[in-house]
């Protein structure tokens, strides 16, 4: 098995729709980003990259490429779990912490899991903190998100491995 660390950060920026968690959040301030900003799709993308040893976000998305502005998490979310199965992984399941006083992730936790899980074909779970008021995530000048991925080797993949790789799958 391979585990994999993300994380992301956007500031909060003006005339920007809000998207964290696969999810539009009316009402709520956006955040700033080459594509839509959304800090959970993208700390998840982090850690799936990681976890298979195919870089991070930029290396496979950069804001050099004109077809990802304005592209959705969940766009390169899903994108990321095909290029991590293409590498010979299957996903076991993702946890995504958001990290900030806005929006409320426990108000629509089931909805955005729906969402995450949908896009990576895998089980994502969303969870929310605040930061008790401090640093730039308690003053609400941006969001943060924190993700954990667990990989295995695909079925075919399994087969190629040493006698004595250790995997118990
Ligand atoms: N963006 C967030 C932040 C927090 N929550 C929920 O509030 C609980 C209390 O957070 P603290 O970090 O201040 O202890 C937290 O456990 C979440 O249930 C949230 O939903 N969205
Ligand atoms: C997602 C990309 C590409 O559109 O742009 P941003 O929305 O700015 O997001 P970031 O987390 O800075 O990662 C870099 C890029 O891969």
């Amino acid at each position: 098995m391979r585990v994999g660390i993300g994380t992301d950060i956007h500031a909060f920026g003006e005339d920007r729709e809000c998207w964290v968690a696969g999810l539009h959040w009316p009402g709520e301030r956006g955040l700033d980003g080459h594509s839509d900003g959304d800090v959970a799709a993208h700390a998840a993308c982090n850690a799936l990259f990681t976890a298979a040893g195919l870089g991070d976000l930029g290396a496979n998305f950069g804001v050099d490429r004109p077809e990802f502005r304005g592209a959705a998490g969940v766009t390169l979310l899903a994108e990321a779990a095909r290029l991590v199965r293409a590498a010979g992984f299957e996903i076991g399941n993702v946890s995504v912490q958001v990290i900030g006083v806005a929006p409320r992730i426990g108000k629509r936790r089931a909805e955005a899991e729906k969402v995450l899980s949908e896009a990576a074909g895998a089980p994502i779970t969303l969870s929310g903190a605040t930061t008790d008021g401090l640093g730039f995530t308690g003053r609400a000048e941006g969001l943060a998100a924190v993700a954990v991925a667990l990989l295995t080797p695909a079925p075919a993949s399994r087969a190629e491995l040493p006698a004595d790789h250790g995997y118990a799958g």
